[in-house]
């Protein structure tokens, strides 16, 4: 810890540190170390290792780095990556700003503030960029492997076209592989898993990039003129795999560069493997000649997670880390962090983290504490609305009793319970719940609430049927 500690020091902007600002190291120290993995030690340290963490106001943290072109260089490649990693890992965190840190001794402020006089970042990209020539595609992140999937229902069916591909590449049929699916759903593990078992068999090379790199390495070798030696280095692969195909909407020559090296290889017999959010078909805003080769090979899609997958994810990720977690636990994050893996896996690594560091056991209250900030993201913001529709669905009544002035006890029971509900799972005061029901005074409200409150001590099955539908409203 000592040995972080001082780390942490060195990379904050102020020098002493608050309570707040050592939580704020913790996350960037993690950031940091999952960029490492995912750039690799000479990108790493070409591009990403002078930013230093600014302060955090309202929900936007700033980076601060020694030069302008290193500013857009980095906002260029690694913004909205940085941007992802900051908003998992911090809750409070929605927006990621980079700034110029100026030389101390200045009269001027500490950083510079530069959004409005923004340059196009593709304009300042540095002239010669080196890593054009030696080194075009990204490491695969050796974490992301098929043994490290967690495969079910919503899955099985790119994880098998990526096992295939992995085995035999450009079969008929599965070439191009198109993976696509929503954020954070295992479309980039998938396809490291795909480049890391080709590797592991020897005698093919691989070059994985995501769309934007894959744009932003073009334009870099157009400044250069290197343009050649870019097409050609692209051409020799046996894989070529580009993530996060939406980036090249509305780049018209990048996607006019990646449909031509994407003929060349595939008339060549070489396998290209492309994800993206939508499938081809929807993915409008790409050429139409483009979309239309996509859509080719196999499409295979990744569905959002079920339950089920996510308890046996969880269940994978705690085992792998060796901290006992919980069933409990675990039931409560799949319950709770159902957006996507990323999130859910974001969580953990807190827990785990935590765990290790205090030395103590994970349980439901530890959870709740340490996580409270994503727990509250997560909350599902339930409507008066909804809460009216399900209560009257329940008791099979008509929606429009819930406003009506019927007092028979058939309909006014179930009526206060919806607002007994609305009171607990909304923030609304008992005036604006009142209005909700049909322009009833707060009063109504506040008798209905105490009645509920009072019925369910004395009729449990009474009670059962407002458990039920709170658990069903809350999600
Ligand atoms: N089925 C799974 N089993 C194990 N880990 C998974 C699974 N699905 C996703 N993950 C993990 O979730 C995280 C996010 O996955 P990944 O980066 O592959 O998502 P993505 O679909 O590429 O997202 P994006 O659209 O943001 O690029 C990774 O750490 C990955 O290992």
């Amino acid at each position: 810890m000592a040995d972080s500690a001082s780390h942490f020091g060195a990379d904050i902007a102020a020098s002493d540190m608050s309570p707040a600002d050592a939580g704020l190291a913790v996350h960037w120290s993690r950031i940091r170390d999952r960029l490492k993995l995912e750039v690799g030690e000479v990108e790493y340290a070409t591009w990403l290792k002078q930013i230093v963490l600014g302060p955090l106001e309202e929900d936007e943290i700033t980076l601060l780095l020694p030069t302008r072109f290193l500013r857009d260089w980095v906002r260029g490649q690694y913004g909205d990556r940085l941007q992802q990693l900051w908003m998992v890992e911090c809750a409070a965190v929605r927006r990621v700003e980079l700034q110029v840190q100026r030389q101390p001794g200045g009269a001027s402020p500490v950083v510079e503030s530069s959004r409005a006089e923004e340059p196009a970042v593709v304009a300042e990209a540095p002239a010669p960029a080196p890593e054009v020539r030696s080194d075009l595609a990204a490491p695969l992140d050796p974490r992301f492997t098929f043994d490290s999937f967690v495969v079910g229902k919503p899955n099985e069916f790119a994880y098998a076209c990526a096992r295939r591909v992995a085995e035999k590449p450009s079969s008929p049929g599965f070439n191009p592989l198109f993976l696509y699916g929503g954020v954070g759903l295992g479309k980039t593990h998938l396809m490291h898993a795909i480049g890391s078992e080709l590797l592991r068999g020897g005698r093919v090379s691989v070059a994985y990039m995501s769309a934007e790199k894959f744009m932003y390495r073009f334009i870099a070798a157009i400044r250069s003129q290197s343009t050649m030696e870019f097409k050609e280095h692209l051409r020799s692969v046996d894989v070529l795999m580009i993530d996060d195909l939406q980036f090249l909407i509305g780049k018209d020559n990048t996607q006019e560069e990646f449909f031509h090296t994407f003929n060349a290889l595939v008339d060549a017999g070489r396998q290209i493997v492309v994800s993206a959010d939508k499938s081809p078909s929807d993915l409008s805003g790409l050429e139409d000649r483009l979309r239309t080769r996509l859509g080719c090979g196999m499409v295979a899609d990744i569905h959002a997670t079920t339950f089920e997958l996510r308890i046996s994810i969880l269940e994978a990720k705690a085992q792998a880390s060796g901290v006992a977690v919980p069933t409990k636990v675990m039931e409560f994050l799949a319950h709770k962090i159902t957006s996507n893996v990323r999130e859910l896996e974001g969580a953990l690594n807190r827990l785990i983290a935590h765990a290790n560091l205090f030395g103590r056991p994970v349980t439901l209250e530890s959870t709740q504490e340490v996580l409270h900030d994503i727990l509250k993201a997560h909350d599902r913001r339930v409507t008066i609305e909804e809460i009216q529709r399900k209560v009257a669905e329940h008791w099979n009544i008509r929606l429009t009793d819930m406003s009506s002035a019927r007092r028979a006890r058939a309909v006014a029971r179930p009526r206060q319970v919806a607002m007994y509900l609305a009171k607990q799972l909304t923030s609304r005061s008992l005036p604006e719940i009142g209005r909700k029901f049909g322009n009833r005074d707060h009063t109504t409200v506040m008798h209905a609430v105490s009645r509920v409150a009072e019925l369910m001590t004395t009729d449990a099955a009474f009670a059962e049927d407002v458990e039920l539908l709170r658990r069903m409203l809350e999600g």
